[in-house]
């Protein structure tokens, strides 16, 4: 008898992922045209209901994140922020307090009332405010003490710590300048030897590791790239092979994978994609040539266009000269009027399948009950919501130039009823919010 050849644990698992995921595909593209359109809608109520639900109560089964507690605030108010909705007076008013109280005496946030203050759980809090927006919550961060601790936190070979006498990480680095950014709290001793450090930790894959000699890993390529970005220097890495890197990362379920050979999950739809994005713009705005590619510009004509529809979803190689003008969506019933002379030359080809992603999100990671999931056969939680949400607005924005011009209908999937609000791409708040920040921070400062 022949012998079946023997797989890989590993291999084992990616065949019963592919067999999960392309069985949902096969599902959706066998049925008919009102399950598609509940197949594939966000169905906002019942994510609301989940949030909502999780910022006023959580069961004991939350005991093991109680040092994440600003985390799962900023997972949440996120989450709705992206949905364009927002929290009412008593919840804003007790997350403010709240957060309040996970602020220490001398600076930073810790993961609740009274632990130490740790850089994650700050870059948490401080985005969850942000998220709130409005004077009150924006002036409970104490700058100068915020400021004093991320000086403490910043070790002389150039990289920061999580806490004191915590692990040095890129993570570390990114929160670090993130937080400094946003709150216009950042110098020159902040970012010394920063880039060197961050530089340490690109991969020979092109990815970037953890610290130095670590695996290439999705998390921390968003944030060492999003670091060199806010302080200005990112062109010292080498960026041609960090794009073949991160684009790589997308296989053929459409979701990404964190680092090679591992599973899809959709929490990287935001890590990796994220990536993709600020990586297309910078090239594009730097009038970069890569991969032969001279030109990722829409060169779209200001002519009455055809309309698109959800069958788009399927023509990613289409060509952008006839990009709609009157997008009808015909999955929701709704009509959005694009006006394309404000975008006429606004469009770009995205460097990894932005549809494909958005597919992925909404058919396999999201629960229709409410809630995202890594992939089909876990449970949901806040963090994959968060992430997942963020991925699929990233995705869904994939095409536009800047943060400031509308996706087409062709560029959501699903239809405009599924659009979230755009995201600021390095520091994953949406735009308004950061807006707003970013104005009173500088008024602060004056
Ligand atoms: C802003 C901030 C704090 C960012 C954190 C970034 C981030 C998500 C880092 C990932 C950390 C990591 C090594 C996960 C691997 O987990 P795994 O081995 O379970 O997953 P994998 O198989 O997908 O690699
Ligand atoms: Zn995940």
């Amino acid at each position: 008898m022949e012998e079946l050849p023997s797989i890989t644990v590993s291999q084992r698992e990616q065949f019963l992922v592919e067999n999960d995921v392309f069985g949902l595909y096969s599902y959706f593209d066998a049925s008919d045209i009102a399950t598609k359109e509940f197949l594939v809608g966000i169905q906002r109520d019942n994510q609301m209901d989940y949030l909502m639900n999780g910022l006023r109560q959580l069961g004991p089964s939350f005991a093991s994140l109680d040092a994440n507690r600003p985390w799962i605030c900023y997972w949440i108010l996120h989450s709705i922020a992206l949905l364009g909705e927002s929290v009412d007076n008593d919840l804003e008013k007790n997350a403010i307090d709240f957060l309040g109280r996970c602020q220490g005496s001398d600076g930073g946030f810790g993961g609740g009332p009274g632990q130490l203050p740790h850089l994650a759980t700050s870059y948490a809090a401080v985005n969850a405010l942000v998220t709130l927006g409005g004077d009150r919550a924006l002036s409970s961060i104490n700058r100068v003490n915020m400021s004093s601790f991320l000086r403490r936190m910043k070790d002389s070979n150039g990289g920061f710590r999580m806490h004191d006498m915590g692990e040095m990480d890129v993570r570390a680095c990114y929160t670090a300048i993130s937080i400094a950014s946003i709150l216009n709290i950042m110098d020159d001793e902040l970012t010394r030897g920063l880039g060197d450090y961050i530089l340490s930790c690109q991969t020979y894959e092109g990815g970037i590791g953890g610290e130095p000699g670590s695996e290439a890993h999705g998390g921390y390529t968003y944030c060492g790239l999003a670091t060199m970005i806010l302080i200005n220097e990112v062109d010292r890495l080498n960026l041609d092979s960090l794009m073949n890197w991160v684009v790589h990362r997308q296989g053929i379920e459409m979701g990404f994978q964190g680092r090679t050979n591992k599973l899809v999950d959709g929490c990287y739809s935001f890590w990796q994609a994220a990536p993709c994005v600020l990586l297309q713009r910078y090239f594009l705005t730097h009038d970069l040539e890569l991969h032969g590619s001279s030109s990722h510009v829409s060169q779209g004509t200001d002519e009455a266009h055809t309309e698109h529809d959800h069958d788009d979803e399927d023509d990613h190689e289409e060509s952008d000269e006839d990009d709609s003008d009157d997008d009808s969506d015909e999955v929701s019933g709704n009509v959005h009027v694009h006006h394309t002379s404000t975008y006429i030359n606004r469009r770009v080809q995205p460097f990894s399948d932005s549809l494909g992603l958005q597919r992925y999100v909404l058919l396999c990671s999201k629960i229709h009950e409410g809630g995202f999931r890594d992939k089909p056969s876990k449970p949901r939680d806040f963090y994959h919501t968060c992430y997942c949400l963020s991925g699929l607005s990233v995705a869904q924005h994939a095409c536009s130039k800047d943060e400031d011009t509308p996706p087409l209908t062709r560029d959501i999937f699903g239809g405009y009823a599924n659009h979230l609000e755009p995201v600021h791409l390095l520091h994953n708040v949406v735009m308004d919010q950061y807006n707003e920040a970013i104005e009173f921070y500088h008024r602060a400062a004056a």
